[in-house]
Formats: C-alpha cells, sequence, structure tokens
C-alpha cells in the first residue's frame, strides 16, 4: 500500500544556483501525482528530493506523517524508475528483478518466488534467463519497474520512464503502468514534460514553473480553467490574440459583440490577451451570435493533417490555427469564434 507524501516549503539550491524556491505539495496516499513541465523547471530535482538523492537548503518532506528530510534514500519507502532505466547489461532480468531483495537478506527461495510474481505481473514471464540487450524497449522498461515494485515500496518515483519508447508502445505501456499502480495501490510521483501523458495518467497534475509551483489540480480542472498564460499554453491553448479588458468585458473585433467575463477571470482595464486552443474555435455564419470573442480575419492556409481540415487564420497581425469540418478557401473573409468556456483571457505580458 502507498503512503502519503508532504513536501513542505522546500528549497533546492546547487552551489549559488537556486531551483527550488519554496515547493509545497501534498500527495495523498495511493494518489498518482504528475509533475509537468518544460525542460528546466525543476521538476527531476523535485522528485530527486524527494527520493533523497539531493538535500533540501529548506523546507521539510513527509512519508506517512514521518519526516524523511534527513533519511538516507533506502529509508524512505520509495523506489525510482530512471529515464535509462539504469539495467546493468551482464545481469540477467531475474536477478536484476531481484538484485533489491538480495540487498536486504532474503533467501533464494523467497527472492525465485517474488521474481516470478514480478514476471507475472509485468507479462515478461519466460525472460528471466535474458539480459537487457535481448529485450524490446517495452521490455526494458518494464523490467526496470519491476526492479522497482519488487520492494514492495510506499512509493514510485518515475522519472520520465518512457522517454525513450516509441509512440505507439508508449501509449500502451502508459495504461499498463497507471493500471498496475492503481491496483497495488502504490502512490506515485511521475515527472513527465509529456502534456497528454500526464492527463492521462495523473490522478492531478503540478505544473511547475522555473522552480515555482504555477498550477496544481486534476486534469480536468487545468484543462478548463488554467490559472496563468504560461498554464494555458503549455495545456494546449497556443492561440493568442489580443483583446481590450473595458469593465469586465472583453472586446474583440469592433462591430463584434464583447464578451462579459466573470469577475474572477477578468484582468484588470487595458489590453490583453486571449489564449485558445484550435479544437476549441470555430468559423462562423455570417451574422451568426455566439457567447464568446469574435474576430474578423481572413484564411491564410489550409492544411489537412487527417480527419479535420486545419485552417490557419490572419487576425490582424496574427495568424492563429482553427479546426474546421471543411477545407476553407484561402483569401475568404471569416468570422472566428471562440466559445466563452474556450477563451482564457489574461493580462498582456
Ligand atoms: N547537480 C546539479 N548541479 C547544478 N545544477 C543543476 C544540477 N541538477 C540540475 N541543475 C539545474 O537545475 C535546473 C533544474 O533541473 P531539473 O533537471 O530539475 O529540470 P527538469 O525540469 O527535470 O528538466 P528536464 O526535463 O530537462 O530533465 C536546471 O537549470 C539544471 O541545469
Amino acid at each position: 500500500m502507498g503512503t502519503s507524501v508532504e513536501v513542505d516549503d522546500l528549497s533546492v539550491s546547487f552551489g549559488r544556483t537556486s531551483v527550488l524556491h519554496g515547493i509545497s505539495l501534498s500527495v495523498a496516499a495511493g494518489e498518482f501525482v504528475a509533475l509537468l513541465g518544460p525542460s528546466g523547471c525543476g521538476k527531476t530535482t523535485l522528485l530527486r528530493a524527494i527520493a533523497g538523492f539531493v538535500p533540501p537548503s529548506a523546507g521539510r518532506i513527509r512519508a506517512g506523517g514521518q519526516d524523511i528530510t534527513r533519511a538516507p534514500p533506502e529509508k524512505r519507502g520509495a523506489a525510482m524508475v530512471f529515464q535509462s532505466y539504469a539495467l546493468w547489461p551482464h545481469m540477467t532480468v531475474a536477478k536484476t528483478i531481484g538484485y533489491g531483495l538480495k540487498l536486504r537478506g532474503w533467501n533464494s527461495g523467497r527472492i525465485d518466488a517474488k521474481v516470478e510474481e514480478m514476471l507475472r505481473l509485468l507479462r515478461l514471464e519466460g525472460l528471466g534467463a535474458r539480459l537487457p540487450a535481448q529485450l524490446s524497449g517495452g521490455q526494458r522498461q518494464r523490467v526496470a519497474l519491476g526492479r522497482a515494485l519488487a520492494v514492495d515500496p510506499a512509493i514510485l518515483l518515475l522519472d520520465e520512464p518512457m522517454s525513450n519508447l516509441d509512440a505507439r508502445v508508449r501509449e500502451g505501456v502508459r495504461h499498463e503502468l497507471r493500471a498496475l499502480q492503481q491496483s497495488l495501490g502504490i502512490t506515485a510521483i511521475h515527472v513527465t514534460h509529456d502534456r497528454e501523458e500526464a492527463m492521462i495518467m495523473a490522478d492531478r497534475i503540478v505544473i511547475l514553473q522555473e522552480g515555482r509551483i504555477a498550477q496544481a489540480g486534476t486534469p480536468e480542472d487545468l484543462w478548463a480553467r488554467p490559472a496563468s498564460a504560461y498554464v494555458a499554453d503549455f495545456l494546449g491553448a497556443t492561440n493568442r490574440l489580443p483583446v481590450r479588458i473595458q469593465g469586465s468585458q472583453a472586446e474583440a473585433s469592433p462591430g463584434e459583440a464583447p464578451l462579459d467575463l466573470a469577475a474572477d477571470r477578468s484582468p484588470p482595464p487595458g489590453p490583453a490577451t486571449v489564449h485558445f486552443r484550435p479544437e476549441e474555435a470555430r468559423i462562423l455564419a455570417a451574422g451568426e451570435p455566439l457567447d464568446g470573442l469574435v474576430f474578423r480575419g481572413t484564411v491564410a492556409l489550409s492544411a489537412y493533417p487527417g480527419g479535420r481540415w486545419r485552417a490557419s487564420i490572419r487576425v490582424g497581425r496574427d495568424d492563429v490555427l482553427v479546426d474546421v469540418p471543411d477545407r476553407l478557401p484561402e483569401g475568404a473573409a471569416v468570422r472566428l469564434g471562440i466559445p466563452s468556456p474556450a477563451a482564457h483571457v489574461f493580462a498582456a505580458p
């Protein structure tokens, strides 16, 4: 079974460089939390601090209510799976999976039984005598996972363990790993820079920005209500267009009705930016009303990535992408509509 993890006002520095700045985060027992963010934001450092490989300069870490801030890695009840898998080239699958048990002084009968159980659990039956070079990428990844899980850790720490797998294998492994984590009831903290992977696997996502938490919440929450332009952009709302805020209304193109913003969603009066996803915008018929923001533009380009067409629309000096059911003729004048729930408005940077 998993245990809770609490990170309280944690800071980490390397020499004079401060990398994490007062991170606070609670992970419930059995919860799957993804740490998401671009390269260099501090995800791995946070994971390694929880694992005990990086000493914090301030703050506390607790596991199951116990203070483990200064505990050595092997006393934390946590096991880590690395991006590189870190498998030993000359050690068989069975020996690799049993390694941690041998260190713990288990006898060979008990080790063999546990290794068999792990091979079954990870669908590696019959591969116990193979070396890493004789395995596929997905199998190697499962061996690394088996080595971590064999010691029955309460906390599983995953450092981009799927980034070396090709896209199709990765999709299957995501679901397998999630199902395994749920059936074992283990607490998991997973580092990734892949948004879809975080959305699919996690109960909760923590988005990091330069060593601080930009936002934390369920995938649905973050998707529907990104708290900042940074989060919106990271969660696929990469289109941006300028709007003006008057009172608590956002104004798009002249002649189009303004959008009433909820008080808690409204930036201060003046220039602002609306962020939105290509798949959530629409092309409106002439005169068609919309509860949202409407921009006038022209079709710059149409492309067919499969399924729907993707049109590039020029609005003033900006180009944005919109998914549409049919090809739009280049040069056509269009009204681009962003429905209210899809319009994420933030003060201009
Ligand atoms: N041992 C170290 N010594 C000095 N600086 C370090 C060390 N480890 C990490 N850093 C720095 O800390 C910052 C955060 O690194 P970290 O590996 O945590 O980021 P990340 O979000 O996991 O990125 P990536 O996705 O590229 O792995 C980076 O600027 C990095 O250069």
